[in-house]
């Protein structure tokens, strides 16, 4: 049998292998009716196909995947849906793109699939222009004959917060590339698109690793998964039961495209530069490093071989013994380098900003997270299947999130006070652990919390964190359940035909 990777984005005639049954099942038929209703409405005609993707909640391993070390995510029940249908011979040749939210006016885009995403004009449209340049861009690379392209009208309709850090660009980028692909009639192994989604979606500025896009296509119900690069594979892990994970927004947007110069971007370079200076620390040439190395994982390989240069192959003690604890200028990292940091990066223009932006880099500490980070996964991965009473599962695997937590917040900087607010909430109220998720400063936090408490969990953080934010306005009290919610892993993406 085909591993489950390998299959294509299933596609089906009715909503209930995605949404099951229950309140679930009927919130979702109406909200697809609705889409359907606007959708005639807006564009005078009935969509064709429907696409859906799901936001995610990383559980563990945040900061890494760019770096090629594997993560442990699962989708979340908030997705976007896209309805699309392709435009007559006799139409005006355009991408429509609507949203059911009437606070995202329509954007209208040329057809042309080499136009360009207009970065310095940001607008919410950009990102279905993220997943129609990957689809022109992938059907060429693989020889796939698409024709000339057509006018397409697309309606949206997303569930996951914006800025909340669970990938609801993601849910909107690989929904849209799928909704073109099922609208065209085309089809890849999810694997396939996992890869080609998280490139398309760099169009919109950011460096990002494939973890959002990997789960939000291969998700299944019912598992997190250990996320694997180069390749991209999915493994599925059950989590154990009695335990539930709360998802709490800290209520500061992070805002990842917009800020990346300064914050995701930036840290991108940062491990960029540290695997190359250790590379370098361990005994390489700089000139074979600089056209070598690109991320942190790549030195694992070498400290292996360089063992004897460093005293061991741990990258833990060779970054302790070969990188410096005060941060870097750029002058004393082009010493090291013998090259201009520019040309290091390949005068990509959003690595330009970045040293733009930057008044110096902490190789150290980004490298030291990194590191400590990709080992935490696996040690949750194997807690999870180990044979341990439940009790001491659960409790070594809040360590684990507490310890990720300490080391985004004081190694890779990547939380704000909002969110450290939250955290020693949900620590307070019985959570046995609590961590930033996503991308960080700002969005949200998860908790591993006790089946039986979830209940009054959620109540305690709604009066000891969110009340005080509905007394100043800066929610509405009937929201107050999309920002504080308990999740099971949804399953990933999916077409339907009706
Ligand atoms: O773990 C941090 C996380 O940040 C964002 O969500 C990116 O899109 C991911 O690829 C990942 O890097």
């Amino acid at each position: 049998m085909a591993k489950h990777e390998e299959l294509p984005v299933p596609i089906y005639s009715s909503l209930e292998p995605v949404y099951g049954e229950g309140s679930q099942l009927e919130e979702a038929q109406l909200r697809f009716n609705n889409l359907k209703a606007k959708f005639e409405q807006v564009f005078g005609h009935a969509p064709d196909v429907f696409a859906r993707s799901p936001g995610r909640v990383n559980l563990i391993g945040e900061h890494i995947d760019y770096e090629g070390y594997s993560v442990l995510p699962m989708a979340i029940r908030q997705d976007t849906i896209v309805a699309i249908r392709k435009r007559g011979a006799g139409e005006e040749k355009v991408l429509r793109i609507a949203n059911v939210n009437e606070k995202y006016s329509m954007c209208i885009y040329r057809v042309d699939p080499n136009q360009e995403v207009d970065l310095k004009n940001h607008k919410w449209g950009h990102y279905f222009i993220c997943g129609y340049k990957g689809y022109y861009e992938y059907t060429k690379s693989k020889g796939v004959n698409v024709g000339e392209p057509v006018g397409l009208d697309v309606l949206i309709d997303g569930t996951v917060h914006t800025s909340s850090g669970l990938s609801s660009s993601t849910a909107f980028v690989c929904s849209s590339t799928i909704a073109i692909m099922a609208v065209f009639d085309v089809n890849f192994p999810k694997k396939e698109i996992a890869q080609l989604t998280c490139d398309c979606e760099r169009h919109i500025g950011t460096q990002s690793g494939g973890m959002d896009q990997a789960i939000s296509v291969m998700a299944k119900s019912g598992f997190a998964e250990l996320i694997d690069f180069n390749p991209i594979r999915a493994t599925d892990v059950q989590l154990p039961a009695g335990e539930t994970f709360v998802i709490a927004n800290s209520l500061a947007e992070s805002q990842k495209a917009v800020t990346a110069a300064t914050n995701y971007n930036n840290r991108v370079v940062e491990c960029q530069l540290a695997a190359i200076v250790l590379c370098i620390k361990l005994g390489m040439k700089p000139q074979e490093a600089i056209s070598k190395v690109k991320t942190l994982s790549d030195v694992e390989g070498l400290c292996v071989s360089f063992a004897e240069g460093c005293g061991s192959s741990d990258p833990v003690l060779a970054v302790k013994e070969y990188l410096k604890e005060e941060p870097y200028t750029a002058e004393e990292i082009e010493k090291i380098t013998e090259e201009g940091l520019p040309s290091i990066l390949g005068d990509n223009p959003t690595s330009l900003d970045v040293l733009k932006a930057a008044k110096h880099f902490k190789l150290r500490q980004r490298a030291a997270h990194v590191y400590s980070e990709a080992r935490r996964v696996y040690a949750f991965k194997d807690t999870v299947s180990a044979s341990l009473s439940e009790e001491e599962k659960l409790k070594k695997l809040g360590e684990l999130m507490n310890d990720s937590h300490h080391s985004c917040s004081v190694l890779y900087e990547c939380s704000c006070p909002e969110l450290e607010e939250l955290v020693k909430v949900c620590r307070n109220n019985g959570a046995l652990g609590a961590r930033l998720t996503g991308a960080g400063w700002g969005g949200c936090a998860v908790a591993l919390v006790k089946e039986s408490i979830v209940p009054q969990f959620i109540l305690n953080l709604k009066e000891q964190f969110y009340h005080s934010r509905i007394d100043k306005g800066v929610i509405n009290k009937n929201d107050i359940g999309l920002y504080v919610f308990a999740s099971k892993p949804s399953s990933g993406a999916a077409i339907f035909k009706f």
